[in-house]
């Protein structure tokens, strides 16, 4: 496990790192901004943010938005989520908060975003400097430092440029191979192996000059409204489907699985959503996916509801089938492994995005799959001090690392698996799953 703690001050991203492990508390205050008026007159929170460092976590104008850096850790390997939770909560204890606000992402909170694999990969939780959360018309602005720091003053920020010589080119497994792993998976499910494994692959975009995240994530906020678009350290993207989210002892949980891509002619869709709703391999494909969450929820809530059949989720470019699930998490039932990221770490990895059983299809994805998930598919969102916050799945979703004088981008896709899976339909589904992160960076 990594620390660092730059100096105070809200310049995005400025400050000198403390070394690991120094432990200056950290200063929070909240205050409220000015209501949002109902004429849409005022800027969406996306558009508050720099250049740099910038966090997001956005559903349909309401959520988060962040940069700077007050504080930060690395973690990796098995305990990730038990060392972030542990650095998380030294963190919170020696903070001193003044919250003027006190709604569910006010105070002191930390971004974070956690590898799928317990190896390779390495996962963070990051405190900003200054937050900007929006709940309905309430908005409010936190500030976060190793002093009593001044209130920023906010404004729209520069218009992001275009992905400058944007290409696309093939991922770690090219579509021919893809298909052959996807085939391989069918006959191990048929022989009996196991009942259920998601399969992924990657895309790979190059850039010329670095890319401005904030192009794909202004794009993204608006194509995706009830989606949550998310990024945290380079990985960035609008998912449709929430893991888990806590406030004050209600917990819920969006799972999705079982998939169809829509025409954009709305009679059409409006028949493939009935024959999805009716399709027995997606039925199928979901009840393991609601199972996990159920399973893994269970032993934390006093008590849950876990509806019987899904509805049809409606997205731009797909339809899925979803069930929505809910718990109450008693006061008295342990701390640590209760808040919303100790649950995200027993829900992960669900069979959403891993498989049934879960260790056989995780052994499995680490054999066939030809690739490296780093944090796609693994829990993304935001905390608070409480244990409060939302963590959802991060697909739909991209990894930005820096590469000569331009930015590679790696776009990921992955579809449940269960016998009588066709490998070209997989395919096309994974190409539909990539169609958000592939507009919003300007590709048609
Ligand atoms: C793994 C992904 O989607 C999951 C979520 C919804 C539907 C899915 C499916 O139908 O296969 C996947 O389980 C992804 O988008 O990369």
């Amino acid at each position: 496990m990594s620390t660092r703690a730059p100096s105070p001050g809200v310049a995005p991203g400025a400050g000198d790192a403390f070394p690991a492990g120094t432990a200056v508390p950290l200063v929070v205050r909240t205050v409220p901004l000015e209501p949002v008026p109902d004429d849409a007159s005022s800027a969406p929170l996306v558009d508050l943010l720099p250049r740099d460092g910038a966090l997001t976590w956005l559903r349909g104008g309401d959520g988060l938005v962040g940069w700077g850096t007050a504080a930060v850790v690395s973690t990796a390997g098995a305990d990730r989520f038990r060392d972030a939770e542990e650095w998380w909560a030294a963190t919170t204890a020696r903070a001193v908060v003044r919250d003027e606000v006190g709604v569910h992402g006010s105070g002191l909170v930390a971004f974070g975003s956690f590898a799928f694999a317990d190896e390779p990969g390495t996962s963070t939780l990051v405190v900003p400097r200054v937050v900007v959360g929006q709940r309905g018309r309430q908005r409010w602005l936190t500030t976060i430092g190793h002093d009593s720091i001044g209130m920023p003053g906010l404004r729209v920020a520069d218009e992001p440029a275009a992905p400058d010589g944007l290409r696309f080119d093939r991922g770690a497994v090219d579509e021919d191979a893809w298909r052959a792993v996807v085939a391989d998976a069918v006959a191990r499910i048929e022989g009996g192996e196991l009942d259920k494994v998601v399969l992924a692959r990657d895309v790979v975009a190059r850039t010329d000059a670095p890319l401005d995240v904030r192009w794909p994530l202004r794009r993204l906020v608006e194509a995706y409204p009830t989606c949550w678009t998310f990024h945290v350290d380079g990985l960035f993207g609008a998912t449709p489907e929430m893991l888990v989210r806590r406030e004050r002892g209600l917990v819920t949980s969006r799972v999705l699985a079982g998939t169809i891509s829509r025409t954009g002619d709305e009679v059409r869709d409006a028949g493939l959503a009935g024959e999805l709703a009716r399709s027995s391999k997606d039925l199928e494909e979901h009840e393991y996916a609601v199972r996990s969450v159920a399973d893994a929820l269970e032993p934390h809530c006093s008590s849950m509801n876990v509806p019987e059949s899904p509805f049809v989720l409606h997205l731009p470019n797909v339809m899925h089938l979803a069930t929505d699930v809910t718990g109450v998490v008693p006061d008295d039932v342990d701390h640590a492994t209760s808040t919303s990221l100790g649950l995200a770490a027993s829900l992960h990895p669900s069979a959403a995005v891993g498989g049934t059983p879960t260790p056989v299809a995780t052994r499995l994805i680490a054999e066939i799959e030809g690739m490296d998930r780093g944090r796609y598919a693994g829990p993304v969102g935001w905390m608070d001090a409480a244990g409060d916050g939302e963590w959802g799945i991060a697909l739909r979703s991209a990894q930005v690392v820096p590469e000569g004088d331009g930015s590679v981008v790696r776009l990921f896709a992955g579809c449940g698996i269960v016998a009588g899976s066709d490998p070209d339909a997989e395919l096309a589904e994974s190409q539909a799953k990539l169609q958000p992160v592939r507009q919003a960076l300007g590709h048609r």
